[in-house]
């Protein structure tokens, strides 16, 4: 695989025209996309079904966290939907994410199984006040052991935890990280950050990468100026 489709440009806009301006820009080839909460409260699954029909992959983020049935149908309308990976919450526990599995692994063609650790907007005081304390990446580490077992395909996690996740969890375990900013690009919200180098570098294997694209002026070269710090 290219360095550079390992990239998923996560297509946070709030109209289909918005996100349609960028992706007909983009190479299928080249990247994956990721549609989101607001993209898909929006556009819905037709929007999703464009994007293949131009040759897209699509990870399919909706973050499910919810009864083990309740996942489980999700994943499974999400596998329908032919999407390529899809993630849930593995805060929602061994057994939600074995049912999700267990239902897609009855399907005649599944997308990849991914569970979000720590979302990398949080620090060690936002865990300590939700009742978490303790470092992060000891959190994120045991919650990618559980979701392992599980039956998960892989994690999402801050490219800070990729290197230690990959040594505990091994070669085949997906490691998605966003949390990924360009050296001297605005960090907005996420807090658990790495440079795309650096977090392939870690160990990652696909950069999650949103607003350093899709809020430059020119999305198209900032995607290309990314790429080809990988390459060097
Ligand atoms: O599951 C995700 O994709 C996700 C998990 C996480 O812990 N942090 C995180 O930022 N994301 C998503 O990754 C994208 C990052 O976008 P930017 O911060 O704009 O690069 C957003 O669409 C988030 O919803």
């Amino acid at each position: 695989m290219t360095p550079s489709k390992r990239i998923i440009v996560a297509l946070d806009f709030a109209t289909e025209a918005e996100a349609l301006a960028l992706v007909e820009r983009l190479d299928p080839t080249g990247c994956r996309v990721k549609v989101g909460k607001e993209l898909f409260t929006r556009c819905g699954p037709v929007f999703v079904e464009k994007l293949q029909s131009c040759g897209f992959e699509v990870f399919l983020d909706l973050k499910f966290h919810d009864i083990p049935n309740t996942v489980a149908g999700a994943c499974a309308a999400a596998a329908d939907l032919g999407v390529w990976m899809v993630n849930l919450h593995i805060s929602g526990g061994a057994r939600m994410i074995e049912a999700a599995r267990a239902r897609l692994d009855r399907m005649s063609s599944r997308p990849l199984l991914i569970g979000v650790t720590l979302l990398t907007s949080l620090n060690r005081e936002d865990l300590s006040a939700v009742g978490c304390p303790g470092e992060p990446g000891e959190r994120v580490l045991a919650l990618a052991a559980l979701g392992h077992a599980a039956g998960l395909d892989g994690v999402v996690c801050s490219p800070l935890e990729a290197a230690a996740v990959r040594a505990a969890q091994g070669p085949d375990f997906r490691l998605v990280t966003p949390g990924v900013r360009p050296a001297g690009a605005s960090l907005g919200d996420q807090v658990r950050v790495m440079t795309p180098r650096d977090a392939l570098a870690a160990g990652a294997d696909d950069l999650v990468i949103g607003r350093p694209i899709t809020e430059a002026d020119d999305p198209l070269a900032a995607l290309r100026a990314i790429e080809d710090s990988l390459m060097t």
